[in-house]
């Protein structure tokens, strides 16, 4: 029997800053950020970039005319990607433009500021980093900042930078947003899968929103090291906004057919990431994808990304009208507390979800 491990149980390790790191000029990257198994030969970037993430747009989700075909292009970017851009989604372009110069305008502080809001031991929230946990481990070229924003009444205010000015204000109108965004592309996917219970989008009004703000800094040695490791998204969907000046350079990569396809930035769109939660309860339909991201020479890079979870008292299994017609459940029925411990104390590199399969 696995150890089941919470997430605030996990002693995550305080780690160098990196921005601090790129700011020394230094002309090779330091051994811990070295990946040894980055270019593995199997899987290489696409050689003919020919592969083109799909693009959706909320107004012909929206306007009946269009919509059967809209509905039609979106199910087969979940089914055959799991990712694409989705533009014309209603968050406003003055929210987008807020949200990235707050953002940015946060990593632009000296130091010793932001550290005033640096992770503590026993808590993910915070400045600083995730999901590092020994001492051995290969980091990645990124620093973040991670807060759990709704329900807001559990708001841990002590690791909200109070700088810049209204940047608390800026990012709860921000969130508002996505939750708009992400029951509606809900609502169309469950279209898309012939789904008529609401609850499927509808907990996603209930839901629970979190932020990860990236920053990847210009890296002297970009082929050997990484700005996040491959993985999938554990959550519900993931709403990925690209915040570099233009032009934006593409750092994005999702796994498609066995090779690494970048996500071209498009302004103002949003990249859609569909998560574990939603692959099991798609029931395998959806397929949450293999990303990562990567790091340039000479320019820096951040991405603000919003991670959204259906509401708690939810059970996650297969949507039942997936499974009345005949075909059989492929993953266990779970609560979101016991699908988080999987994750958890999934060992680095095995698949937490394939341990949910019947
Ligand atoms: O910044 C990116 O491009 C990827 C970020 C990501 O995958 C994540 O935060 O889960
Ligand atoms: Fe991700």
């Amino acid at each position: 029997m696995a150890e089941v491990v919470a997430a605030e149980k996990i002693r995550w390790l305080p780690v160098p800053r990196v921005q601090q790191l790129a700011s020394q000029q230094l002309e090779t990257v330091p051994v811990m950020y070295v990946m040894d198994d980055i270019h593995d030969i199997i899987i290489t970037v696409d050689p003919n970039q020919s592969l083109c993430v799909p693009l959706i747009d909320m107004t012909k989700l929206e306007n009946p005319e269009s919509q059967a075909m809209e509905v039609y292009k979106l199910h087969s970017a979940c089914k055959e990607w799991g990712i694409f851009q989705l533009i014309n989604h209603g968050v406003s372009d003055e929210s987008l433009r807020n949200m990235r110069k707050k953002v940015k305008e946060f990593f632009e502080l000296p130091l010793t500021e932001k550290e005033g809001w640096a992770q503590k031991p026993g808590s993910s929230e915070g400045y600083g980093q995730l999901f590092v946990t020994s001492e051995h481990q290969k980091l990645p070229w990124n620093d973040m900042v991670f807060l759990k924003v709704i329900p807001f009444e559990s708001t841990k205010f002590e690791f909200w930078p109070a700088k810049p000015h209204q940047f608390r204000e800026t990012l709860v109108s921000y969130i508002e947003g996505m939750r708009e965004v992400t029951v509606s592309i809900m609502k169309y996917m469950a279209m898309g899968l012939k789904i008529i219970d609401e609850e499927f989008y509808e907990t996603y009004k209930e839901g629970t929103y979190d932020m990860r703000m990236n920053l990847y800094p210009a890296c002297p040695e970009p082929e050997k090291a990484i700005g996040i490791h491959p993985h999938i998204d554990v959550h519900g969907i993931t709403l990925l906004l690209e915040c570099a000046d233009s032009p934006q350079i593409p750092g994005l990569h999702v796994l498609k057919d066995s090779h690494w396809v970048f996500v071209q930035p498009i302004e103002g769109a949003l990249v859609v990431d569909i998560g574990g939660i939603m692959e099991i309860m798609s029931n395998g339909i959806y397929k949450a994808p293999l990303h990562r991201a990567v790091v340039n020479k000479t320019k820096e890079r951040l991405s603000i990304v919003t991670v959204c979870n259906p509401s708690p008292s939810l059970s996650i299994g297969p949507a039942k009208e997936l499974t009345m017609s005949g075909s059989p459940a492929l993953y266990k029925s779970v609560t979101i507390e016991e699908y988080f411990e999987c994750f958890y104390s999934s060992k680095y590199g095995i698949p937490f979800i394939d341990r949910l399969k019947i």
